[in-house]
């Protein structure tokens, strides 16, 4: 399989809709800026959606499900077996995610890319399987060439499958038992910082298990110092469902669909995919800063500015689908609002 795609141009945003969004917020019955973020959103979004009535009523979520080899090391305070429990918990409607999708009333895609506790086939789970799990990054590479490629691809299936559904906002998630150590791996190695200042707890390791974690990460970065492109990062140090977040992100940009980014672990996928392709970058929405540690400083390298705070830890894709209300209602305030003419109000002077 060819990566030619992943180099392919990305849509461009509207820059005219930019100006006539900003203009139509100045008319608003409301002192300029006093929505805030609000304002901000709604003329991305019109940027992005080439639209002057931007909306977000159609709104895709997948969720990229994968085992880890490093978990073998005890990085995470909960077992493997529950990667392969939570895809079934997901397709059933148990998980948070499911009862944030059906809230939202949002497709929800769930994507098994290879749980050793495999469920099998169960509806409403789409099989991708590569392999059982990673292996240990500890020891060697994560995966192989293809491994890493097919990953991406599907990753950029669940974006075409969402522009079939004519969605106006993707939205990734994860699933997979020691994923925040990938993540962290993956995030030290792009902004070649030590471990120690990106590492946090997960699924809620104790101190001395975050120092465990730390000295798991130094070992495995130590072991592939020589992988200095994003690609071979991803693949010494990567997931499964990570490298597929990276794919879709890709994918998503060049389709010109507009992204809503989730915590910790979606955002080091994104600081990947912007690596690959600075031109992501403008597709890229940022919902939450997560409590796990690393987030903020990943945010700041990404010059992203979270929407909330809610002290979320999940990841699924729960915290971007816990802010879709407010950008549905920034943008029935775009849409909405009388003009100072249309009310009769005056204007400043
Ligand atoms: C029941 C359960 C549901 C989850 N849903 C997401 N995660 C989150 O926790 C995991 C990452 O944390 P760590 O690196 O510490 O293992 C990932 O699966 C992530 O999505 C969950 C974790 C658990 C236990
Ligand atoms: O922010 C996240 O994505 C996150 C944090 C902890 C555990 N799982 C996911």
């Amino acid at each position: 399989m060819s990566l030619d795609w992943l180099f392919a141009p990305c849509a461009q945003p509207a820059v005219e809709q930019t100006e006539a969004a900003r203009a139509h917020q100045l008319q608003l019955t409301k002192p300029p800026g006093s929505l805030g973020q609000l304002e901000a959103i709604a003329i991305q979004l019109a940027s992005l959606q080439r639209t002057a009535q931007p909306s977000v009523d159609r709104v895709w979520i997948s969720v990229f499900a994968a085992d880890h080899g490093v978990a073998e090391e005890g990085v995470s305070a909960f077992p493997q077996a529950v990667t392969g429990e939570m895809v079934r918990n997901f397709a059933s409607g148990g998980a948070a995610i499911s009862v944030l999708a059906r809230s939202l009333d949002a497709w929800l895609e769930v994507v098994n890319l290879g749980t050793v506790n495999d469920p099998g086939e169960i509806a409403g789970v789409r099989r991708a399987i590569i392999a059982p799990s990673t292996a240990n990054f500890c020891v060697g590479a994560a995966m192989t060439e293809a491994q890493l490629d097919a990953a991406l691809e599907v990753g950029a299936q669940s974006v075409r499958a969402a522009q079939r559904a004519a969605i106006q906002l993707f939205i990734a998630g994860e699933m997979g038992i020691a994923n925040t150590t990938s993540a962290t791996a993956l995030a030290s190695a792009l902004l070649d910082e030590p471990p120690s200042c990106l590492a946090g707890a997960g699924t809620g390791l104790d101190a001395a298990g975050i120092q465990h974690k730390v000295a798991v990460l130094e070992r495995a970065l130590a072991l592939h110092a020589n992988a200095n492109s994003v690609l071979e990062q991803l693949r010494c140090l990567g997931g499964f469902e990570i490298v597929a977040l990276v794919g879709a992100y890709v994918a998503a940009a060049q389709a010109g669909i507009p992204v809503l980014v989730d915590g910790f672990i979606s955002t080091a996928a994104a600081l990947a995919a912007a690596t690959i392709q600075p031109e992501v970058r403008p597709w890229l929405l940022f919902a939450h800063r997560s409590k796990e540690h690393g987030h903020a400083r990943l945010l700041i390298a990404l010059q992203a500015e979270p929407l909330v705070d809610l002290g979320l830890r999940l990841g699924e894709a729960s915290g971007a689908a816990t802010v879709v209300p407010l950008l549905r209602l920034a943008c029935a305030l775009h849409n909405g609002m009388a003009t100072f003419e249309q009310a009769g109000v005056s204007n400043a002077d």
